[in-house]
């Protein structure tokens, strides 16, 4: 066990001892880790983008000793994507991929930000994109790959899969959706025996997969492949 270990990184480990080859990807956030419930540390004159992206570095460390193979920057910070990437290779973590998060404003994102207590106290994420500005994301996943970035993960997924098609043909590199919080929660239905039925699930990915996703990141994944399998 990696020395100080908190929650998530113990469930990595325990996850890559019960299943060695199966891949951990992580956040490397600290929205889910301090009071403010910001994506960034600072104090009352703003964010400190020096300390946040130094931080960022030291938690991505940390995932990679407790075995993450992927590790997911997500407070989308002109930098961190940099500092990551020059933190693990510090640390001898060479072959850690990063896979930073590409997150848009939206209203899907409520499920996690409660059950994480990870809400913005300023009340919006600074540095997400407008949907409406999907340019605007080219650039900003260029900029990703250019500061180091092995694939790119987009936050909601159905919401933004005009994007996605957008980024295929400007990005050289895997796009992964995330099918976030609210996309689970609205395209599931409680059945009676308790499960979730994931039907809704199945085909919004098939059309993922059209749109060009190299994976889809989900909540249902392992209900989805126990139904693949039975059905
Ligand atoms: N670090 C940002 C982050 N990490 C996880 C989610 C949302 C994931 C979900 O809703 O499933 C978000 C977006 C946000 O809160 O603005």
């Amino acid at each position: 066990m990696p020395r100080g270990s908190r929650a998530a990184p113990r469930g990595t480990y325990t996850a890559k001892k019960a299943a060695p080859s199966v891949l951990v990807m992580t956040e490397t956030c600290v929205c889910s880790h301090n009071d403010s419930g910001e994506c960034w540390l600072g104090d009352k004159r703003g964010m400190n983008t020096d300390k946040t992206t130094e931080i960022l570095g030291v938690q991505a460390v940390t995932q990679a000793e407790a075995g993450a193979d992927i590790v997911g920057p997500a407070s989308m910070i002109p930098g961190s994507v940099h500092a990551v990437r020059a933190a693990l290779d510090a640390a001898g973590h060479k072959r850690v991929a990063i896979m930073p998060h590409l997150i848009f404003a939206s209203s899907l994102y409520e499920g996690y930000r409660a059950t994480m207590r990870a809400t913005p106290q300023s009340g919006a994420r600074a540095f997400q994109i407008d949907p409406k500005q999907p340019e605007f994301a080219v650039h900003v996943a260029r900029e990703m790959v250019d500061e180091g970035a092995d694939m790119i993960l987009t936050e909601p997924a159905l919401h933004t899969v005009d994007t996605l098609v957008h980024l295929k043909n400007k990005v050289p590199v895997p796009l992964v959706p995330f099918s976030v919080s609210g996309e689970y929660l609205r395209l599931t239905n409680r059945r009676e025996d308790g499960e979730r039925d994931v039907k809704g699930l199945v085909e919004a990915y098939t059309v993922l997969k059209r749109a060009g996703a190299a994976r889809v990141v989900t909540y249902g994944a392992l209900e989805i492949a126990r139904a693949l399998r039975t059905s």
